[in-house]
């Protein structure tokens, strides 16, 4: 469904993502982890077709980026979706059905249907029951399910998070990690980043650990999890940076 290959991307001199090659296929929950400033945001934005990368080749659902059209088939919840003005005088189906409104275009009319998605979409995320809440009155871990839902909405295939448990306390992590455990059984194919990298292994199908390069990745065609836990520390150790496009292919 996503094809990376041999992906270079640097910000003026700075090389951010060093060769990246790296296959995302239907039903797959992808995991990438990585320290700080390892290039994790900046991978999804060349996934996304926000920056293009200098060399090498990216492919969403067999198009390449650049001719791709079908954006309301990828979800896409950003790591600013924290950020998002959580005051904002809108209630809970409000803030959904605006992930709507960007699908059809600013300016169509969202009928009957786009409510129902919207619901469906809230109740995918246990959130139904608080349709006419506002969003300031929810915690943040609700307010991240409505993040979610929001990009849910659209019917994704494709659901891709930077950072979703920005602002859920560690109390909540669990209940996020099972909403993702049940998308992933509903079929839909995610990639995530994040730092809690304990977290993303207790669902994920497969975890890609990056630092400019892929310097792990772990799947069932090749579980390495001594290497996923190496992953965090891995500017301090030097772990051998071979993985790749061999074992993420099988
Ligand atoms: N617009 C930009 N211009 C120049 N350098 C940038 C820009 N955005 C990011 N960078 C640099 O690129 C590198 C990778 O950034 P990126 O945000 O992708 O990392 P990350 O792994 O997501 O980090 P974090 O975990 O801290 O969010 C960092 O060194 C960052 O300083």
């Amino acid at each position: 469904m996503i094809d990376l290959t041999d992906v270079h991307f640097t910000y003026g001199c700075h090389p951010v993502l060093d060769g990246i090659s790296l296959h995302v296929q239907e039903g797959e929950v992808v995991g990438i982890t990585g320290p700080n400033g390892a290039g994790k945001s900046t991978l999804l934005y060349v996934i996304m077709g926000l920056i293009k990368p200098q060399s090498g080749e990216v492919k969403i659902l067999g198009v390449p980026v650049n001719k791709f059209k079908d954006w309301h088939k990828i979800g896409y919840v950003s790591q600013k979706a924290a950020l998002f003005n959580r005051s904002y005088p809108a209630t809970v189906l409000e803030v959904v059905i605006s992930g709507r409104a960007a699908m059809r275009g600013l300016f169509r009319f969202l009928g009957r249907e786009d409510k129902r998605r919207a619901e469906e979409a809230l109740e995918r995320v246990n959130m139904l029951s608080q349709r006419y809440t506002p969003l300031s009155e929810l915690s943040g871990g609700q307010q991240q399910r409505v993040m979610i839902a929001r990009a849910l909405a659209v019917q994704p295939r494709i659901l891709i998070m930077d950072e979703p448990t920005n602002g859920v306390d560690a109390a909540n992590l669990a209940g996020l990690a099972q909403l993702f455990k049940n998308l992933h059984n509903d079929g839909v194919t995610m990639i995530l980043v994040s730092h809690e990298s304990e977290w993303l292994s207790s669902f994920a199908s497969k975890r890609v650990c990056l630092d400019r390069k892929i310097c792990s990745c772990s799947c069932h065609y090749y579980p390495d999890g001594i290497r996923w836990r190496d992953c965090m520390n891995s500017r301090q150790e030097k772990i051998s940076l071979d993985c790749v496009d061999s074992l993420v292919r099988g």
